[in-house]
């Protein structure tokens, strides 16, 4: 079922003890599968042709004891078939999700949500090949020769009909295959694109709600729509059109059986015995050949989701061990002759950018939109990698150190804070049993948030909802603050934090950072007067470059004289107009 790549061999190789249990009660299901047919031929050509009642007397019991270990036999098997399953999702799930954190940020924005979500339909899809009815299907097949041996043992003249028609099988299955992965594909494709409007369209209900944009996206959907249900019928009557010609195939094996047995009979070649039995023994032989046939869809499918697990798993990760484990830093930060791009054939958004944030200070940087803020962030936490130059800490680069380790050391408040469904304290936490309720309360406190979550009924118990949903604006950015702090970060980077904050909250925070800025690095990317001016450095990043950085008095000086320049500018050539 596919040579796997090593992180699907590894899963296998513990599932193997258990593949091979069921291969072996697979053995001798399919034992017990030649006893009726033999049962069948005694009791026309002994018990009929001679009126032996006491011989069908212990044929039966034969019979019935037999059917009763078949039945005990198949029990079991799929029982070892559950939990082979069991171990493989398991297997798989904990190595899908282990993989997605271990990817870098710019990895995991490059898809889709709907593309991530898709890998768990896959991991399902693989399990319910790996350790399913496929499998039964793939250790039944070579059990068919020895259903046909034994045809040509107990009938011969009708034997030679399924050397013409196994081939047969083989070719449909051949064609069949190449046919339906191909269809299968433009199906799943589909299926994604429409995956990922649904994934838009309910990530923004609320705006779409709001600004009635559905009257704009109904005829995107029902086109993406209309594409997913024209790809599926497309699949299906492939699907059916192979079922049906293997059931056809079979049909006519029937008959071709019947009628050479009837010649052999009339020769006096066979018994009929032997024709019934030869008939029930044929379903045995063409029943995997057809079911495979008819099932490609699931082998095809299988083939393109392990691709796709094959294709994530390869993904280079981001640094998982660090050579040395450092002491907390200071928390200097320090840009080299740093370039970023997006696209390997874009425009860069940073270049040659070199910046130094020195410790016990706020620094706050300032932009027109898409000047590069948040990437120059995500910079500097580490998120993303320059495609050149240097991001220090302390002196070192960050690009040794894992993503535990500048998380721990590099406190980020992100522009839209999500909080996840569970309580306020999981939010603060990030459900860490290694985080005391004394650190909680104490960074709640420090943030002005434990007196209003004291005023819960549920207090740090109570449920933030969907997304915060239960909670309002300025709660949550406080709690996604708080949770930035936990562990004592030196370093806390803050993306346009004030921006759902009134302006007692805006207050309590312009003191709180510059009470944290004691022995902190903060490094905030802001336009509020009010946390510009408590700024000790103030940066105006404007088309991949810094344009103006210093001490913000400096700064400050430098901005006004430019928009007095500019104004003068503007009076003169006004002037001249009228004139
Ligand atoms: N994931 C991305 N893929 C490709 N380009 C991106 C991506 N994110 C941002 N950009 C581009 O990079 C440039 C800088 O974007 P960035 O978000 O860093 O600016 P910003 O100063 O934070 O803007 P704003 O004030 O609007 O948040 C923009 O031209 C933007 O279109």
């Amino acid at each position: 079922m596919g040579q796997g790549k090593p992180w699907f061999a590894a899963i296998r190789r513990k599932l193997r003890p258990l593949l091979w249990e069921m291969a072996v009660y697979s053995f001798f299901v399919n034992i017990l599968a030649l006893v009726i047919p033999l049962f069948v031929l005694q009791v026309y050509n002994r018990v009929v042709a001679f009126g032996a009642i006491t011989t069908l007397q212990g044929l039966v019991l034969g019979v019935v004891l037999v059917l009763v270990f078949d039945f005990l036999l198949r029990q079991i098997r799929s029982r070892l078939l559950q939990k082979a399953a069991m171990r493989l999702d398991i297997g798989i799930g904990e190595a899908l999700v282990r993989k997605i954190w271990s990817l870098p940020l710019r990895v995991l924005e490059s898809r889709p949500s709907s593309y991530w979500q898709g890998l768990f339909r896959d991991a399902d899809m693989v399990r319910n090949t790996v350790a399913g009815p496929p499998f039964l299907l793939l250790i039944d097949l070579p059990f068919s020769l020895l259903f046909v041996g034994l045809i040509f043992v107990i009938a011969e003249p009708v034997a030679w009909v399924f050397a013409g028609v196994i081939p047969v099988f083989i070719l449909l299955g051949a064609i069949s295959a190449r046919s339906v992965s191909r269809v299968s594909n433009d199906e799943k494709d589909a299926q994604r694109r429409r995956d990922s409007l649904i994934g838009d369209m309910i990530d923004n209900r609320g705006t779409v709600k709001a600004l009635s944009l559905d009257r704009g996206l109904q005829p995107q959907w029902e086109k993406v729509h209309a594409d997913g249900v024209e790809r599926a019928l497309h699949r299906g009557m492939n699907v059916d059109f192979f079922a049906n010609t293997g059931m056809i195939l079979t049909l006519a094996t029937t008959v071709l059986i019947t009628s050479f047995g009837a010649l052999a009979i009339i020769d006096q070649k066979l018994s009929i015995g032997a024709l019934i039995a030869a008939n029930m023994l044929s379903s045995r032989v063409i029943g995997p050949f057809s079911q495979l046939v008819g099932g490609w869809k699931g082998f095809a499918m299988y083939r393109q989701a392990r691709q796709r697990l094959d294709d994530v798993m390869t993904l280079p990760e981001e640094r998982q061990e660090t050579t040395i484990d450092l002491d907390k830093p200071a928390g200097e930060i320090l840009l080299e002759n740093v370039c970023f791009r997006y696209r390997a054939d874009g425009d860069p958004v940073l270049e040659g950018l070199g910046v130094r944030f020195a410790p016990r200070a706020v620094h706050v940087i300032m932009g027109p939109n898409g000047g590069g803020k948040t990437t120059l962030i995500k910079l500097l936490t580490g998120l993303y990698s320059p495609e050149s130059g240097r991001v220090l800490l302390d002196g070192a680069d960050l690009g040794q150190f894992t993503r535990r380790q500048l998380a721990g050391w590099i406190g980020y408040v992100p522009q839209n804070s999500v909080l996840v469904d569970g309580t306020i304290r999981d939010n603060i936490t990030g459900k860490r049993p290694d985080i005391s309720d004394r650190e909680v309360v104490e960074i709640c406190k420090a943030v002005g948030l434990h007196r209003i979550i004291s005023d819960y009924p549920d207090g740090y118990g109570t449920p933030v909802g969907e997304a915060g949903g239960a909670l309002s604006g300025g709660i949550r950015q406080r709690i996604a603050i708080a949770r930035a702090l936990i562990g004592h970060p030196p370093v806390l980077i803050l993306d346009e934090p004030s921006a759902s904050l009134d302006r007692p909250a805006e207050n309590m925070l312009r003191d709180l950072l510059k009470n944290l800025s004691q022995d902190h690095t903060i490094i905030v990317v802001s336009h509020s007067p009010t946390l510009l001016n408590m700024a000790d450095y103030l940066y105006l990043l404007d088309r991949r470059r810094m344009v103006i950085s210093g001490p913000r008095e400096e700064v400050l000086n430098h901005i006004n004289s430019l928009q007095a320049g500019a104004a003068a500018a503007d009076g003169t050539r006004n002037r001249r107009a009228n004139v």
